[in-house]
């Protein structure tokens, strides 16, 4: 089996509609999609966009082999021959443009979209929102746990309870580019280039008679990476007193010991009880690392209970999402070609928050040139002016289009950069420390009152008048058929 090849990584129904398509002979006609999400997760004010790397990885590697066509030739489908040969020849030659990873987005704003056949449009629907769902949603919730501790050091620990393989790594890079420090994942480390860090488990301490033997011998085999786990059977009766003992062993040999970890009991109560007892045994600088189910709400009040903890491993909380395990992104079609010509076209629901965004559109971040800060987000027709030279532009709510300003002193900054061109990578992907760093940046630009964790303000998403416009007139003719 080739594991490598993730151009199966597609719903059956993509491949049944590519075959109904090529039978139909419509297979070439153009089609515009774009992935965007509609909910922002956690209750939030923001996300934190991630998955590139992988979707380009995607489309490189897409190709049709031949254990992929015979187990397609299987199916109950009975697929002609000729779809098959089609498919053996198939390369991806379309168009791609997304958002660049660690930039923040909001509800409706497309992070990709996809600009070629609908024969090739369609099959790469479920595993781009695969890869930007789940990346951007751990990316979101890292963020979330850099916030509430920005000064603290950051450590990944999911990998055990992740979703399987993909999403430990994954997940280590999308908390990497959100402001984590390193991961214990050593495959994520190798694969992406992100600091790896780890100290030792009770399995450790249990695997010896006693507590500070298990110590001393971890101190012996690895003396400068020495964080010591105090939890075993009493922290601060025997857990931190055979700790400071290490220490001063260490200290006896020219060393120091970095830090002890605390992985059970009231975490506030018990790192000021370890950092008076390290402090008054001279060891000021032994730091503390705590670990047990936390998230950005347990850190949060951790720190507002005055514990003592330099280091904070997230697990299972972050690489899990655990409070939200979906960001809901969808891929919806809002152009096609029709006799030639790339008509706009809409998906009409209920509720109004789901009628998508027809037409060919570009997505603008508005920042105010008088307080550098983002304004909002703007969506246009592609052949609309006023924006592009920094016309004067009114920004109404779409829901409630009463609702608006204007606005003449900004600058409008494409969001959607250029991938994929004809099929060719026109693109270079920063450095992840470049990403990661541009993420830092992003996060100052936007003015605390969207970014805060509890209530946060709505970050305004509009769209201009012509693509409003545009909107309801397709409403109104489907609405009155
Ligand atoms: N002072 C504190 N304030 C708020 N939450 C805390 C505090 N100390 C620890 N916690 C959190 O409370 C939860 C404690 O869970 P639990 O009772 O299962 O752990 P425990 O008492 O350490 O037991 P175990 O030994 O089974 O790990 C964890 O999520 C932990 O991060
Ligand atoms: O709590 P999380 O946020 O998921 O962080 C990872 C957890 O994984 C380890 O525990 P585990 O019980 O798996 O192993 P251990 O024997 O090393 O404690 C570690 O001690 C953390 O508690
Ligand atoms: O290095 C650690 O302390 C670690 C790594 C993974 C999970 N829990 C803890």
């Amino acid at each position: 089996m080739s594991e490598n090849n993730l151009t199966l990584h597609t719903d059956k129904y993509q491949i049944n509609m590519m075959y109904a398509h090529f039978l139909k002979g419509t297979d070439k006609a153009k089609a515009v999609f774009e992935v965007y999400f509609r909910k922002l997760p956690f209750e939030g004010g923001y996300a934190v966009c991630a998955g590139l790397e992988r979707v380009i990885q995607y489309i490189q590697n897409l190709h049709f082999g031949e254990e992929e066509i015979a187990y397609l030739r299987m199916q109950e489908e009975n697929y002609r021959e000729d779809f098959l040969s089609a498919l053996r020849d198939f390369k991806f030659r379309g168009d791609l443009q997304a958002i660049p990873e660690g930039t923040l987005v909001f509800p409706n704003v497309p992070l990709v979209r996809v600009v070629g056949s609908i024969f090739e449009a369609q099959l790469v629907e479920t595993a781009i929102l695969n890869f930007v769902n789940y990346q951007t949603l751990i990316a979101t919730k890292a963020s979330r746990i850099k916030q509430v501790a920005p000064n603290d050091i950051l450590l990944e620990f999911g990998t055990r309870r992740a979703q399987e393989a993909d999403a430990a790594i994954w997940g280590a890079r999308a908390s990497y580019v959100a402001g984590f420090h390193a991961t214990s994942n050593l495959r994520a480390g190798m694969l992406f280039g992100i600091p790896t860090k780890g100290t030792h488990a009770h399995a450790w301490v249990q695997a010896h008679d006693t507590e500070e033997e298990a110590f001393r011998a971890y101190a012996d085999a690895l003396p400068e990476q020495v964080t010591l786990l105090v939890d075993t059977y009493d922290t601060l009766r025997s857990g931190v007193p055979n700790a400071i003992r290490t220490a001063r062993l260490l200290q006896s040999r020219g060393k120091r010991m970095n830090a002890i970890r605390l992985d059970s009991g009231d975490l506030a109560y018990l790192s000021q009880q370890a950092r008076h007892m390290l402090d008054e045994a001279g060891f000021p600088e032994v730091k503390i690392v705590a670990s047990n189910d936390l998230d950005e709400n347990i850190i949060e009040g951790l720190k507002a209970q005055d514990a003592k903890i330099d280091v904070w491993g997230v697990g299972t909380q972050l690489i899990t999402a655990a409070d939200q395990p979906s960001l809901g992104g969808v891929y919806k079609l809002v152009a096609r070609e029709k006799d030639g010509v790339i008509v706009p076209v809409i998906k009409i629901s209920g509720n109004p928050e789901k009628v998508t965004n027809p037409g060919f559109k570009d997505a603008y971040r508005i920042m105010n040139k008088k307080t550098g800060k983002a304004e909002a987000d703007y969506l246009a027709l592609q052949q609309e002016e006023d924006v592009k030279n920094g016309e004067r532009i009114k920004l109404f709510d779409p829901i409630h289009p009463y609702i608006f300003k204007f606005i003449d002193n900004y600058e409008a900054i494409p969001l959607l950069q250029n991938i994929f061109a004809g099929g060719e990578l026109v693109y270079k992907l920063p450095s992840l420390d470049e990403i990661r760093a541009y993420h830092a940046e992003q996060m100052k630009s936007f003015w605390p009152q969207y970014l805060r964790k509890l209530n946060p303000e709505g970050y305004r998403v509009n769209l201009s008048t012509a693509l409003w416009k545009l909107k309801m007139d397709l409403i109104h003719a489907h609405t009155s058929m």
